[in-house]
């Protein structure tokens, strides 16, 4: 762990060295003070040397006000380490979580990732500045005075310091103990986290089902759980302390008897000077031991948190770029599926959602996809993403393999307007910029206006500078969609994935819609996921869906003259042709 941890420290050397050597200079000068009250005892106050009581004085002064100096430098030297050395770790965290593939995020509870980049890592920090750093310090202090001691009486400090490997080998059992506790505290903290997140993320559903109180509930018994497990890790690591203390205790013991009973014999190895003198040491060397040991609970929270950081540095992405892939220039904008075999699942174990399936969406042209529900529409959408890699089989764009180009220059070339929302909180120029941030203000008006949707952002109270809250909050569903479109306008994709709004739009809304959507599928290839009459009619060809096979395509006319799949599904879902129905089974 440590040295994992080391390399986020590289770079910060010369910091580094600064806090060492003030280390250094604290732990030689540990020893001043009780060697001028040693000599003190042993030599002014016997000889009535009034002469030295000044200087020693001044020597206590001069020792204490150096003590602090670099006992300041010492700390913010590695508070400063610890702080860039979190930063980085957040960071690094944070781009790891960035790169991970759709599949990773399917299976994780965003919650829950959310308290690895906070909690856990505020953990760490704990450990990093405070923690890992005080412990370098309380190392140097406990070698140097050890050494000094053992110059002042080899017999009684060489027991004492036999004492030390016990302390040592209690730390160590006790430790894996008291990590794996607080492991327990940070699943309960992340728990709480997935909780929070879910609930206020989608607080309008709990408020349409008057479901506070059951989710206060659910809160309140994960905080309990958190608690228990909170408690649990203090009754382990309480018990600690007073065994340290013990042990320290029993070494003063044997330091007053062994060290009294040599001072007594008169022989010269112990004065009563050196007796204080040695108790001083004594101290001082029990001050690190001390700290160590509440340390230990530290560190070990930190451990705990660490392994869940690695855990998640660790994930390798499935779907990642390959060394060397190249960037997706479209010319035309042919896509082909050829012989795609897919599923959600793993291969070895579940059967595929796709198997075999072939599809070419020609360039220029509108390709309407329609079915059941469940019937893998969507799926064809997010494998064009390259969201998930096939299994089998292959996906390409103008004869180009999505899997030997780079991911980002292949979504930058598919526009995305979809039913679900995808807007940030910000203003509407934030959300307009987000694919394409380079883009001047005239596009951005152009934009606007193709896609109808100047007029509304113009009447907001801030226009284009207008928050729209979480998700777009603020906006009507159609402005939603609106807004959406101009983004992919802006962004000038060649290829354009639309995944239709199934929700009734009144006609004024849907008219704009319906216009914004003919600028922006003009030229370009498409894939609609069709809800709408128009949308399917005037589609180049529209391909027919069933549990992820292709049973059906042709243009609405041929379709409708097959009689097969889908002139059912359009007779059910159009009986008089209304425009906002949906050629969809749910
Ligand atoms: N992320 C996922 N993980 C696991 N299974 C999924 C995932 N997304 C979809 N599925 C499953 O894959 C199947 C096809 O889903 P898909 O979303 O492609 O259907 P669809 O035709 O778009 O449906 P709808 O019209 O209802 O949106 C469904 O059975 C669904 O449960």
């Amino acid at each position: 762990m440590f040295s994992r941890l080391f390399l986020h420290v590289r770079g910060q050397w010369p910091l580094l060295l600064a806090a060492w050597a003030a280390t250094g200079c604290i732990a030689a000068l540990q020893f001043v003070i009780p060697r001028l009250t040693q000599y003190a005892i042993d030599h002014v106050i016997p000889k009535s040397d009034y002469n030295m009581l000044l200087p020693i004085a001044g020597g206590v002064m001069l020792t204490a006000v150096l003590l602090g100096v670099f006992g300041y430098t010492s700390s913010y030297a590695f508070a400063k380490v610890g702080q860039r050395t979190v930063l980085d770790i957040r960071t690094s965290l944070y781009r790891h979580l960035q790169s991970l593939d759709m599949a990773y995020f399917d299976r994780k509870r965003t919650g829950e990732l959310m308290s690895r980049v906070t909690s856990d890592v505020n953990q760490l920090q704990q450990m990093v500045s405070a923690g890992t750093m005080g412990i370098l310090t309380d190392a140097v202090t406990f070698i140097a005075i050890a050494c000094f001691m053992l110059y002042q009486n080899v017999q009684l400090t060489a027991v004492l310091l036999a004492l030390f490997p016990l302390m040592l080998l209690a730390a160590r059992l006790y430790g894996g103990k008291l990590r794996s506790s607080y492991r327990n505290v940070q699943e309960t903290v992340a728990d709480m986290s997935g909780q929070l997140q879910d609930s206020l993320s989608q607080i309008r559903l709990v408020k349409t089902f008057a479901a506070e109180e059951r989710e206060n509930t659910r809160f309140a018994e994960l905080g309990e759980a958190n608690k228990e497990a909170n408690l649990a890790a203090t009754r382990f690591s309480a018990l600690f302390g007073p065994a340290i203390d013990l042990l320290q205790y029993v070494g003063m013991a044997f330091v007053l008897a062994f060290g009294s009973w040599q001072a007594m014999r008169g022989n010269g190895e112990m004065t009563a000077g050196s007796m204080v003198a040695y108790l001083a040491y004594l101290r001082l060397l029990q001050n690190p031991v001390r700290r160590f040991s509440r340390l230990m609970s530290t560190m070990q929270q930190s451990a705990a948190a660490y392994d869940r950081i690695i855990e998640t540095m660790n994930t390798s992405p499935q779907v990642a770029d390959r060394d060397g892939a190249r960037e997706l220039h479209v010319g035309t904008g042919e896509v082909v599926f050829k012989e795609v075999t897919f599923g959600y699942g793993d291969p070895s174990k579940d059967s595929p959602l796709l198997c075999r399936f072939n599809l070419v969406l020609q360039p220029g042209k509108t390709t309407a996809l329609v079915g059941s529900s469940g019937a893998g529409k969507s799926t064809l959408a997010h494998l064009l993403l390259r969201y998930y890699d096939v299994w089998d089989g292959a996906i390409s764009v103008d004869g180009m393999d999505l899997r030997e180009v780079t991911q980002a220059s292949l979504r930058r070339r598919i526009g995305i307007v979809t039913q679900e929302t995808m807007l940030r909180s910000g203003s509407v120029r934030e959300n307009l910029l987000y694919g394409r941030p380079e883009a001047s203000e005239d596009e951005l008006l152009q934009a606007a206006k193709a896609a109808c949707a100047h007029e509304f952002i113009e009447a907001l109270p801030s226009g284009y500078d207008t928050e729209i809250g979480e998700r777009g909050v603020r906006l009507s569903g159609g402005q939603k969609q609106r807004l959406s479109i101009a983004r992919a306008l802006l962004a000038n994709p060649a290829i354009i994935l639309l995944d239709e709004a199934t929700a009734s739009l009144d006609t004024e809304s849907e008219a704009l819609i319906q216009q914004a959507l003919q600028t922006l599928l003009h030229g370009r290839t498409c894939l609609v996921i069709a809800h709408r009459l128009s949308t399917v009619r005037s589609a180049d060809r529209i391909v027919v869906l069933e549990g992820g096979r292709l049973i059906e395509s042709g243009n609405h006319e041929e379709l409708l003259e097959h009689g097969g799949r889908y002139r059912s599904l359009y007779e059910r879902q159009f009986p008089q042709g209304k425009q906002t129905e949906i050629p969809h089974e749910t």
